[in-house]
């Protein structure tokens, strides 16, 4: 990817490892003008690694560098500060300075400028950033707290960052300010040409703003990869259900089929026979071994319903279990026959609702090209 003046954008690469004073182990790559976002539960690291990126954390051992700046780099003694990395910081409680106008906080970034210019070049940042004539000359306390956030983010553009840190920058936005920020995030990525880190709770958002996400657990990067790739191929069933994915099963993988490029998968449920046990054709991708329990999943695309009296022979049988109708959306949950205890949920959504009550009978169809299968324990 290229930035605006024709050069090769900067790349983030990262590698960490420490295990004091928390466990912190990963690598991770962004390139210029691709948001990566950090996904993980409370306690993750998630914080701990912007803040190695940042430079007000030396890791143990790492290495961090953007395009051809080596900015840590502990097996050479190298670790640049916070002041010489370039780096534009926005976190979620603004960090503004209460007796500051909108203008005079941005202009903090710009101390090298001559006054006059601080201020010229305070105002374009807010204009970029669409912060109103108007609430340019108001201090923080009588700004909205995503007309705050645009402050900040202002701030962190104005000192010309080679690398952009957001660090839960949404949290304290009310949902409708929220949507503008959004789309000023997607308009930034476009325009700046430089790797943006985000780190988010919110699955939804990292997946509607992120190119690459990050899946971190206990200081370790457990998954990293495109939002859609981590959904249909979770590495493991902790990636999985940190991912909120809901339609994750038990197995055995029996092996090699007699189709090339394709395995068995027998579904099996907590205390049902296992010689009843359906057993599906998948893809095999020679990575487990005969036997072996697994976990799998089927992201939503692989699930299709048809007429109970339509069940074919590698259909399956299903009672609607509950169906709560939300708006313009049904959540339904589903119970198979062939799998006691099995239940797939699903949304849904236009005529596919109709007829979708409590205790229906329905037939489900599984694409075997989508059925995930993967390890039973996290590594
Ligand atoms: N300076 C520190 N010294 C020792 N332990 C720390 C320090 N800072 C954070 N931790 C611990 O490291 C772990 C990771 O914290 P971190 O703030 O990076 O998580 P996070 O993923 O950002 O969580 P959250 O989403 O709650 O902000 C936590 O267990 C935290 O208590």
């Amino acid at each position: 990817m290229s930035g605006p003046d024709g050069q090769a954008s900067p790349a983030l690469v990262v590698d960490v490892e420490q295990a004091q004073p928390m466990p912190l182990r990963g690598s991770l790559r962004c390139e210029g003008g691709e948001l990566l976002a950090l996904v993980g539960p409370s306690g993750a690291g998630k914080t701990s690694l912007v803040r190695v990126l940042a430079g007000l954390m030396r890791p143990q051992q790492g290495r961090v560098q953007v395009g051809g700046e080596v900015w840590c780099d502990t097996a050479r003694g190298v670790f640049l500060p916070p002041q010489r990395r370039h780096v534009g910081l926005v976190f979620q409680n603004y960090a503004l300075m209460p007796h500051l106008d909108a203008v005079g906080n941005v202009a903090l970034s710009l101390l090298h400028l001559p006054l006059d210019e601080r201020l010229v070049q305070a105002r374009r940042w807010l204009d970029h950033v669409h912060l109103g004539a108007d609430q340019q000359t108001r201090r923080p306390a009588a700004l909205s707290g995503g007309e705050q956030q645009r402050v900040a983010v202002a701030r962190a553009l104005a000192r010309a960052p080679r690398l952009l840190l957001l660090d839960e920058p949404f949290s304290a936005v009310d949902q409708m300010n929220r949507q503008g920020l959004y789309r000023l995030l997607a308009d930034l990525r476009r325009e700046l040409a430089i790797p943006i880190v985000l780190v988010t709770h919110d699955l939804n958002e990292a997946r509607m703003l992120a190119d690459r996400l990050v899946v971190m657990d206990a200081g370790q990067v457990l998954q990293q990869g495109s939002p859609a790739h981590i959904h249909n191929a979770p590495r493991n069933a902790r990636v999985a259900d940190l991912m909120g994915i809901q339609n994750r099963f038990q197995g055995q993988w029996l092996g090699p089929s007699d189709t090339p490029g394709q395995g068995l998968l027998r579904w099996t449920s907590e205390g049902g026979s296992s010689e009843m046990a359906p057993v599906l054709k998948v893809r095999d991708k020679g990575k487990i071994p005969a036997g072996q329990a697994v976990n799998w999943v089927v992201p939503s695309d692989g699930i299709s319903l048809c007429d109970a009296g339509a069940v074919g022979p590698t259909d399956f049988s299903a009672e609607v279990m509950e169906a709560r109708h939300l708006g313009e959306i049904t959540l339904a949950t589903l119970s198979l026959n062939a799998v006691p205890g099995a239940r797939l949920v699903l949304t849904l959504s236009g005529a596919r609702r109709q007829g979708f009550a409590l205790g229906a009978r329905i037939g489900v169809r599984l694409d075997p090209a989508l059925v995930h299968v993967m390890p039973l324990r996290t590594g």
